[in-house]
C-alpha cells in the first residue's frame, strides 16, 4: 500500500508533466508542491523547458525552485501566467477547496486569479463531500484583528489565533495575523466567502471556490483526474 507521501509525489510527478516548455508557470506551497518542485527540475535537467517565467507562492518555494536551478520572477513582473500548479487542504466533487494550511492563501490566491489554467495536486484524504474537516484560515490585518475575531466568535465560527510552536501569533509573508475558523462543516461556502470578502480587515481566506480547473487525486488504484465541467 503506497504512503500518503508516495501518494503525493505519484500526483506531483504527473503534474510536472503537464507543464509546456515556453510558458509561464506558477507554483504553489505545500508538501504536495515540494514533490512537484523536484519532479519539475529532474524534468528540466533531463530535456530544458526554456520556461518564460516561473512565479510563486512562498520563500520555501522560491528557495526549492531556485535549487533546482530555477530562475523565480515576483508576480507583478509576469503579465500572464499560463498553469498554476498547486495543492489545497481539501477538495469537493464540484472542485472547490479549502487552502492555506500552510499560510502562503493571500498570494497563492493572487497567482491563481491570473493563471489561465489552475491545477491541484492532492492525496485522497483531501477528498470531502462537503467542504469542512480542515480549519478555514483567515488572513486578518493586525489593526482590526480583535474585531474580526469576536465578529467571527458571534458568528459561532470558532476563531482561533493561528500560533507558532512557542505560543506567539503566527505572521503571515505580509505581516498579518491568521485567524483559523474550527467551525465543521463550513456553513454555505459561497455565503461564508461572500461575508469574509465584505469584512473589512480580512485580507484574505482560504475558500477557492470555482477557481481550479482541474484536480489531480493520487489513490492506491491509479491517479484520478477532475475537471471542472
Ligand atoms: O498555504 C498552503 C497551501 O494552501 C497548500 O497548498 C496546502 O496547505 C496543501 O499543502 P500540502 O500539500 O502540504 O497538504
Amino acid at each position: 500500500m503506497a504512503t500518503q507521501d508516495e501518494l503525493k509525489q505519484q500526483a506531483a510527478t504527473q503534474a510536472a508533466a503537464m507543464v509546456q516548455p515556453d510558458t509561464v508557470l506558477g507554483v504553489g506551497t505545500g508538501s504536495t508542491v515540494a514533490f512537484f518542485i523536484d519532479a519539475l527540475g529532474a524534468r528540466n535537467r533531463q530535456t530544458p523547458l526554456n520556461l518564460q517565467a516561473i512565479v510563486t507562492t512562498s520563500n520555501r518555494s522560491r528557495q526549492q525552485l531556485e535549487a533546482n536551478g530555477f530562475t523565480v520572477s515576483e508576480l507583478a513582473a509576469v503579465d500572464h501566467v499560463d498553469l498554476c500548479i498547486d495543492g489545497a487542504d481539501r477538495v469537493d466533487h464540484d472542485l472547490n477547496g479549502i487552502k492555506g494550511g500552510g499560510g502562503a492563501l493571500t498570494l497563492e490566491k493572487n497567482v491563481a486569479i491570473n493563471a489561465t489554467h489552475n491545477v491541484w495536486i492532492v492525496d485522497q484524504s483531501k477528498v470531502v463531500d462537503r467542504l469542512g474537516g480542515f480549519p478555514l484560515p483567515v488572513e486578518v490585518l493586525p489593526v482590526s484583528c480583535e474585531q474580526n475575531f469576536r465578529r467571527f466568535d458571534q458568528l459561532a465560527l470558532q476563531p482561533q489565533y493561528r500560533l507558532n510552536e512557542d505560543g506567539s501569533r503566527y505572521v503571515t509573508h505580509y505581516g498579518n495575523y491568521i485567524i483559523d475558523l474550527a467551525v465543521d462543516p463550513l456553513p454555505i461556502p459561497a455565503g461564508l466567502a461572500a461575508l469574509l470578502d465584505q469584512t473589512v480587515g480580512v485580507v484574505e481566506h482560504g475558500l477557492f471556490l470555482n477557481m481550479t480547473d482541474e484536480v489531480l487525486i493520487a489513490t492506491p488504484e491509479k491517479i484520478e483526474h477532475w475537471t471542472r465541467q
